[in-house]
């Protein structure tokens, strides 16, 4: 009888360690389970994709600012759009975020990383690796193939030369996924039609699976079927690979595909910056 109560009591204690345990760790478990943000982006490291402090940027000394903006954060796996009026500082906000220029005062945070602390080669390989960019014109190489246009940006990456044939098929993968056939990959660029070259452009700049995507009006030469066909592909294409994007137009009807809205010259401290003096193309 002792032998039989000394295991009830055994199990007793174990049931209250158990009960005790459900009631401790369980709760941190569900609240830490609950706090894990939404994108499957996050999970990476759940920095901000972009982050400008107190960001001013002029085309010389002297010159007035071309951006002001305070504070402004897109978080990873958000996708944004900017607009402003011509002249509004929308192109320029892009090179700051590709590290194409760097900023008079302030700091430009992308992917946690403070560009202008890099070093002009290390800004390059830095955008090379880590942002897919698309072109008001595409900009693709016309003398080039489908696929050595893609090639090129692979080389570009720095990343470790997958084998030939593995960055092939991943190029026809993702030409296949944006609708154009297999034999494409051999065309000459300057033979596509706008719409294959929008999806080689698409292409060339996901191949490397980028967090951060930014695009500069491209779907400003495109009429308003072949511009939501556009935008259809690439807001698909972004979201499968968990990607942010920063997406520059004027046509605010674009807003739609977005999460979050920048307007610049809400954000500038100067209006109307097409108007101020000294602001021209020859820096
Ligand atoms: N390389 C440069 N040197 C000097 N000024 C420049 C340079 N590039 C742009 N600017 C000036 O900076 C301002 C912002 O130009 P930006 O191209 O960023 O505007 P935007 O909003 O993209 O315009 P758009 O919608 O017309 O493309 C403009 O006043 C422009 O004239």
């Amino acid at each position: 009888m002792r032998a039989i109560g000394c295991v009830s009591n055994k199990k007793v204690i174990g049931y209250i360690i158990i009960f005790v345990y459900c009631l401790t760790i369980n709760p941190i478990f569900i609240i830490v389970v609950m706090s894990k943000p939404a994108s499957p982006f996050h999970k990476i490291d759940g920095k901000c994709a972009v982050e400008l402090h107190d960001l001013q940027f002029s085309y010389g000394q002297g010159r007035q600012s071309v951006l002001n903006i305070d504070k402004w954060q897109l978080p990873q796996g958000e996708s944004a759009f900017i607009y402003g009026p011509s002249g509004s500082g929308k192109s320029t906000l892009l090179n700051l975020l590709g590290g194409l220029l760097i900023p008079t005062s302030g700091a430009v945070n992308v992917l946690g990383t403070e560009i202008s602390k890099l070093s002009g080669p290390q800004r390059d390989k830095f955008r090379a690796r880590h942002i897919g960019i698309i072109f008001q014109q595409f900009n693709l190489i016309p003398w080039l193939t489908v696929a050595d246009n893609i090639a090129v940006a692979q080389h570009f990456s720095g990343r470790k030369a997958a084998p030939k044939g593995q960055m092939v098929s991943r190029a026809a993968e993702l030409l296949e996924k944006l609708g154009l056939a297999k034999d494409v990959m051999q065309h000459k660029t300057r033979a596509l039609s706008i719409g294959q070259q929008q999806r080689v452009a698409i292409a060339r700049a996901l191949i490397n699976a980028p967090e951060l995507i930014i695009a500069d009006e491209p779907t400003s030469a495109l009429d308003t079927e072949s511009r939501d066909d556009f935008m259809a592909l690439l807001m698909a294409c972004v979201k499968e690979s968990c990607a942010s994007i920063v997406f520059v137009s004027h046509d605010r009807s674009l807003a739609r595909y977005f999460n979050t809205e920048l307007n610049l010259t809400s954000l500038n401290a100067v209006p109307d910056i097409a108007q101020s003096e000294g602001a021209s193309h020859d820096s």
